[in-house]
Protein backbone atom coordinates (compact mmCIF):
# COMPACT_ATOMS: atom_id res chain seq x y z
CA UNK A 1 0.00 0.00 0.00
CA UNK A 2 1.16 3.38 -0.74
CA UNK A 3 -0.08 6.89 0.76
CA UNK A 4 -1.29 9.73 -0.99
CA UNK A 5 -1.81 13.12 0.47
CA UNK A 6 -4.36 15.72 -0.28
CA UNK A 7 -4.33 19.05 0.50
CA UNK A 8 -4.58 22.92 -1.08
CA UNK A 9 -6.48 26.08 0.65
CA UNK A 10 -9.19 26.65 3.18
CA UNK A 11 -12.26 26.34 0.60
CA UNK A 12 -10.25 25.32 -2.72
CA UNK A 13 -12.40 22.53 -3.13
CA UNK A 14 -10.41 19.33 -1.15
CA UNK A 15 -13.78 17.91 0.20
CA UNK A 16 -15.20 18.56 -3.07
CA UNK A 17 -12.45 16.15 -4.66
CA UNK A 18 -12.42 13.70 -2.20
CA UNK A 19 -16.21 12.89 -2.56
CA UNK A 20 -15.13 12.28 -6.62
CA UNK A 21 -12.12 9.98 -5.17
CA UNK A 22 -15.01 8.49 -3.10
CA UNK A 23 -17.56 7.75 -5.87
CA UNK A 24 -14.74 5.82 -7.59
CA UNK A 25 -14.39 3.39 -4.83
CA UNK A 26 -10.92 4.92 -3.11
CA UNK A 27 -10.05 4.39 0.61
CA UNK A 28 -10.26 8.04 2.25
CA UNK A 29 -9.17 9.60 5.41
CA UNK A 30 -10.52 12.77 6.37
CA UNK A 31 -8.92 14.77 8.45
CA UNK A 32 -11.46 17.34 9.17
CA UNK A 33 -13.86 15.02 9.99
CA UNK A 34 -11.58 13.40 12.34
CA UNK A 35 -10.77 17.12 13.79
CA UNK A 36 -14.66 17.27 14.42
CA UNK A 37 -14.58 13.68 16.04
CA UNK A 38 -11.75 13.89 18.21
CA UNK A 39 -12.82 17.22 20.04
CA UNK A 40 -16.56 15.68 21.36
CA UNK A 41 -16.92 15.70 24.94
CA UNK A 42 -15.74 13.00 26.78
CA UNK A 43 -12.62 13.01 24.46
CA UNK A 44 -9.38 14.13 25.83
CA UNK A 45 -8.92 16.89 23.81
CA UNK A 46 -12.23 18.41 24.47
CA UNK A 47 -11.39 19.00 28.01
CA UNK A 48 -7.86 20.17 27.31
CA UNK A 49 -9.72 23.27 25.21
CA UNK A 50 -11.93 24.06 27.71
CA UNK A 51 -9.29 24.09 30.29
CA UNK A 52 -7.51 26.12 27.67
CA UNK A 53 -9.90 28.83 26.13
CA UNK A 54 -12.55 28.68 29.13
CA UNK A 55 -15.81 27.77 29.14
CA UNK A 56 -16.45 30.85 26.72
CA UNK A 57 -15.82 28.12 23.61
CA UNK A 58 -18.92 25.54 24.40
CA UNK A 59 -22.35 25.67 23.40
CA UNK A 60 -24.97 24.81 26.10
CA UNK A 61 -24.72 21.12 25.02
CA UNK A 62 -21.08 20.63 25.97
CA UNK A 63 -20.11 20.68 22.11
CA UNK A 64 -17.29 23.34 21.30
CA UNK A 65 -19.01 25.90 19.52
CA UNK A 66 -16.71 26.55 16.33
CA UNK A 67 -17.68 29.35 15.33
CA UNK A 68 -16.47 31.08 18.52
CA UNK A 69 -13.29 28.90 18.15
CA UNK A 70 -12.85 29.46 14.81
CA UNK A 71 -12.65 33.29 14.99
CA UNK A 72 -10.42 33.01 18.29
CA UNK A 73 -7.45 31.05 16.63
CA UNK A 74 -8.27 32.34 13.06
CA UNK A 75 -7.00 36.29 14.12
CA UNK A 76 -4.24 34.40 16.64
CA UNK A 77 -1.82 32.73 15.78
CA UNK A 78 -0.33 31.76 19.29
CA UNK A 79 -3.59 30.95 20.03
CA UNK A 80 -3.88 28.29 16.56
CA UNK A 81 -0.71 27.16 17.75
CA UNK A 82 -2.37 26.44 21.19
CA UNK A 83 -5.46 24.32 19.59
CA UNK A 84 -2.95 22.91 17.18
CA UNK A 85 -1.01 21.41 19.95
CA UNK A 86 -3.86 19.85 21.77
CA UNK A 87 -5.92 18.75 18.57
CA UNK A 88 -3.16 17.45 16.17
CA UNK A 89 -1.80 15.00 18.62
CA UNK A 90 -4.82 13.26 18.68
CA UNK A 91 -5.24 13.77 14.71
CA UNK A 92 -2.34 11.68 14.33
CA UNK A 93 -3.27 8.88 16.17
CA UNK A 94 -6.65 8.24 14.79
CA UNK A 95 -4.98 8.63 11.29
CA UNK A 96 -2.48 6.22 11.69
CA UNK A 97 -5.71 3.22 13.15
CA UNK A 98 -7.39 4.39 10.15
CA UNK A 99 -4.36 3.84 7.81
CA UNK A 100 -3.75 0.25 9.14
CA UNK A 101 -7.13 -0.34 8.64
CA UNK A 102 -7.19 -0.01 4.99
CA UNK A 103 -3.74 -1.75 5.49
CA UNK A 104 -5.25 -4.88 6.73
CA UNK A 105 -7.88 -4.69 3.88
CA UNK A 106 -4.99 -4.96 1.45
CA UNK A 107 -5.71 -1.44 -0.14
CA UNK A 108 -3.40 -0.58 -2.93
CA UNK A 109 -3.22 2.92 -2.08
CA UNK A 110 -4.88 5.58 0.69
CA UNK A 111 -5.94 9.13 0.05
CA UNK A 112 -5.27 11.13 3.20
CA UNK A 113 -6.64 14.41 3.16
CA UNK A 114 -4.55 16.70 5.27
CA UNK A 115 -5.19 20.41 4.81
CA UNK A 116 -2.24 21.43 6.89
CA UNK A 117 -0.12 19.27 5.86
CA UNK A 118 2.68 21.40 4.46
CA UNK A 119 2.44 23.79 7.44
CA UNK A 120 3.21 20.90 9.48
CA UNK A 121 4.97 19.09 7.66
CA UNK A 122 5.13 16.05 10.11
CA UNK A 123 3.22 13.35 7.50
CA UNK A 124 4.85 14.69 4.11
CA UNK A 125 7.87 11.36 5.10
CA UNK A 126 4.98 9.22 4.37
CA UNK A 127 3.74 10.40 1.34
CA UNK A 128 4.39 9.03 -1.94
CA UNK A 129 2.07 11.23 -4.00
CA UNK A 130 0.83 14.88 -3.01
CA UNK A 131 -1.81 16.55 -4.84
CA UNK A 132 -2.85 19.80 -4.17
CA UNK A 133 -6.01 21.22 -4.84
CA UNK A 134 -5.52 24.99 -6.70
CA UNK A 135 -8.13 27.52 -7.27
CA UNK A 136 -6.97 31.20 -7.72
CA UNK A 137 -7.32 33.25 -4.92
CA UNK A 138 -10.31 35.27 -5.46
CA UNK A 139 -12.86 32.61 -6.52
CA UNK A 140 -11.05 31.01 -3.13
CA UNK A 141 -12.39 34.04 -1.56
CA UNK A 142 -15.08 34.30 -2.87
CA UNK A 143 -16.09 30.49 -1.96
CA UNK A 144 -15.13 30.89 1.41
CA UNK A 145 -17.63 33.97 2.08
CA UNK A 146 -20.55 32.22 0.37
CA UNK A 147 -19.96 28.79 2.00
CA UNK A 148 -19.39 30.20 5.67
CA UNK A 149 -21.33 33.67 5.53
CA UNK A 150 -18.03 35.29 6.41
CA UNK A 151 -17.38 38.82 6.13
CA UNK A 152 -14.07 39.84 3.83
CA UNK A 153 -11.92 40.38 6.88
CA UNK A 154 -12.95 37.05 8.27
CA UNK A 155 -12.19 35.12 5.08
CA UNK A 156 -8.92 36.99 4.66
CA UNK A 157 -7.83 36.18 8.36
CA UNK A 158 -8.88 32.20 7.67
CA UNK A 159 -6.94 32.44 4.32
CA UNK A 160 -3.89 34.20 5.80
CA UNK A 161 -3.51 31.52 8.78
CA UNK A 162 -2.27 28.90 6.13
CA UNK A 163 0.73 28.87 3.70
CA UNK A 164 -0.20 30.60 0.26
CA UNK A 165 -1.89 28.36 -1.64
CA UNK A 166 0.93 29.63 -4.93
CA UNK A 167 3.81 28.13 -2.63
CA UNK A 168 1.70 24.54 -2.03
CA UNK A 169 1.41 24.06 -5.77
CA UNK A 170 5.14 24.40 -6.38
CA UNK A 171 5.53 21.41 -3.86
CA UNK A 172 2.97 19.25 -5.05
CA UNK A 173 3.13 15.88 -7.19
CA UNK A 174 -0.25 16.63 -8.93
CA UNK A 175 -2.16 20.33 -9.02
CA UNK A 176 -5.53 19.69 -9.75
CA UNK A 177 -6.81 22.93 -10.48
CA UNK A 178 -10.47 23.87 -9.15
CA UNK A 179 -10.22 27.21 -10.20
CA UNK A 180 -12.66 26.97 -13.30
CA UNK A 181 -15.87 24.83 -13.67
CA UNK A 182 -16.80 22.00 -11.29
CA UNK A 183 -17.02 19.76 -14.34
CA UNK A 184 -13.72 20.47 -15.62
CA UNK A 185 -12.09 19.60 -11.97
CA UNK A 186 -14.14 16.03 -11.59
CA UNK A 187 -12.21 14.95 -15.14
CA UNK A 188 -8.82 15.97 -13.67
CA UNK A 189 -9.58 13.88 -10.61
CA UNK A 190 -11.05 11.32 -12.45
CA UNK A 191 -7.78 11.19 -14.71
CA UNK A 192 -5.61 10.84 -11.49
CA UNK A 193 -7.35 8.25 -9.93
CA UNK A 194 -6.48 6.29 -13.23
CA UNK A 195 -2.98 6.64 -13.03
CA UNK A 196 -2.67 5.82 -9.49
CA UNK A 197 -4.83 2.95 -9.49
CA UNK A 198 -1.94 1.73 -12.26
CA UNK A 199 0.75 2.57 -10.27
CA UNK A 200 2.61 -0.77 -9.04
CA UNK A 201 3.92 1.28 -5.62
CA UNK A 202 2.08 -0.92 -3.89
CA UNK A 203 3.82 -3.76 -4.59
CA UNK A 204 7.56 -3.28 -2.06
CA UNK A 205 5.51 -3.39 1.10
CA UNK A 206 3.07 -6.14 0.39
CA UNK A 207 6.00 -8.41 -1.09
CA UNK A 208 7.94 -7.19 2.15
CA UNK A 209 5.10 -8.05 4.53
CA UNK A 210 5.27 -11.85 2.10
CA UNK A 211 8.48 -12.29 2.89
CA UNK A 212 8.74 -11.17 6.39
CA UNK A 213 5.69 -13.72 7.03
CA UNK A 214 7.41 -16.18 5.39
CA UNK A 215 10.75 -15.82 7.66
CA UNK A 216 8.20 -16.04 10.37
CA UNK A 217 6.55 -19.47 9.36
CA UNK A 218 10.03 -20.88 8.96
CA UNK A 219 11.17 -19.86 12.36
CA UNK A 220 8.15 -21.03 14.02
CA UNK A 221 8.38 -24.34 12.09
CA UNK A 222 12.54 -24.54 12.89
CA UNK A 223 11.38 -23.92 16.67
CA UNK A 224 8.53 -26.21 16.33
CA UNK A 225 11.04 -29.43 14.85
CA UNK A 226 13.55 -28.36 17.77
CA UNK A 227 11.30 -28.45 20.71
CA UNK A 228 8.99 -30.95 20.14
CA UNK A 229 10.58 -34.91 20.40
CA UNK A 230 10.52 -36.68 17.04
CA UNK A 231 8.19 -39.46 16.77
C1 LIG B 1 -11.05 26.08 14.42
C2 LIG B 1 -12.21 25.14 14.17
C3 LIG B 1 -12.99 24.93 15.47
C4 LIG B 1 -13.13 25.80 13.12
O1 LIG B 1 -14.15 24.91 12.80
P1 LIG B 1 -15.00 25.08 11.43
O2 LIG B 1 -16.15 24.10 11.53
O3 LIG B 1 -15.33 26.52 11.23
O4 LIG B 1 -14.01 24.69 10.26
P2 LIG B 1 -13.55 23.20 9.79
O5 LIG B 1 -13.14 22.37 10.96
O6 LIG B 1 -14.58 22.65 8.87
O7 LIG B 1 -12.19 23.52 9.00
C5 LIG B 1 -12.27 24.16 7.75
C6 LIG B 1 -10.90 24.45 7.25
O8 LIG B 1 -10.27 25.41 8.08
C7 LIG B 1 -8.89 25.26 7.98
N1 LIG B 1 -8.33 25.08 9.35
C8 LIG B 1 -8.86 24.39 10.39
N2 LIG B 1 -8.08 24.45 11.47
C9 LIG B 1 -7.02 25.20 11.11
C10 LIG B 1 -5.85 25.62 11.79
N3 LIG B 1 -5.63 25.25 13.05
N4 LIG B 1 -4.97 26.41 11.11
C11 LIG B 1 -5.19 26.78 9.82
N5 LIG B 1 -6.27 26.39 9.12
C12 LIG B 1 -7.18 25.62 9.75
C13 LIG B 1 -8.65 24.00 7.13
O9 LIG B 1 -8.45 24.37 5.79
C14 LIG B 1 -9.93 23.27 7.23
O10 LIG B 1 -10.14 22.43 6.12
C15 LIG B 1 -11.70 23.75 13.63
O11 LIG B 1 -11.23 23.90 12.34
C16 LIG B 1 -10.64 23.10 14.50
O12 LIG B 1 -10.95 22.49 15.51
N6 LIG B 1 -9.35 23.21 14.06
C17 LIG B 1 -8.23 22.57 14.77
C18 LIG B 1 -7.96 21.22 14.20
C19 LIG B 1 -7.23 21.33 12.89
O13 LIG B 1 -6.09 21.74 12.84
N7 LIG B 1 -7.94 21.00 11.79
C20 LIG B 1 -7.38 21.06 10.48
C21 LIG B 1 -6.93 19.72 10.01
S1 LIG B 1 -5.23 19.38 10.30
N1 LIG C 1 -15.44 24.15 -9.28
C1 LIG C 1 -16.31 24.70 -8.42
N2 LIG C 1 -17.24 25.57 -8.84
C2 LIG C 1 -18.09 26.17 -7.98
N3 LIG C 1 -18.12 25.94 -6.64
C3 LIG C 1 -17.22 25.09 -6.16
C4 LIG C 1 -16.26 24.40 -7.01
N4 LIG C 1 -15.49 23.62 -6.23
C5 LIG C 1 -15.92 23.77 -4.96
N5 LIG C 1 -16.96 24.65 -4.91
C6 LIG C 1 -17.65 25.12 -3.69
O1 LIG C 1 -16.69 25.84 -2.94
C7 LIG C 1 -16.86 25.61 -1.56
C8 LIG C 1 -15.55 25.05 -0.99
O2 LIG C 1 -15.35 23.73 -1.47
P1 LIG C 1 -14.91 22.55 -0.48
O3 LIG C 1 -15.78 22.52 0.74
O4 LIG C 1 -14.80 21.32 -1.28
O5 LIG C 1 -13.46 23.10 -0.07
P2 LIG C 1 -12.43 22.55 1.01
O6 LIG C 1 -11.08 22.82 0.46
O7 LIG C 1 -12.75 21.17 1.40
O8 LIG C 1 -12.74 23.54 2.24
P3 LIG C 1 -12.15 23.48 3.75
O9 LIG C 1 -10.72 23.85 3.66
O10 LIG C 1 -12.90 24.54 4.45
O11 LIG C 1 -12.42 22.12 4.29
C9 LIG C 1 -18.04 24.66 -1.40
O12 LIG C 1 -19.18 25.41 -1.14
C10 LIG C 1 -18.12 24.00 -2.79
O13 LIG C 1 -19.44 23.59 -3.09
Amino acid sequence: MFLVGLTGGIASGKSSVLQVFQQLGCALIDVDVIARHVVQPGYPAHRRIVEAFGTKVLLENGDIDRKVLGDLIFKQPDLRQLLNSITHPEIRKEMMKQTFKYFLQGRRYVILDIPLLFETKKLLKYLKHVIVVYCNRDTQLVRLMERNGLSLEDAEARIQAQLPLKDKVRMANHVLDNSGRWSDTRRQAILLHMQLEQSLEYLPLRLGMLVGLAGIASLLYLLARCLLPSP
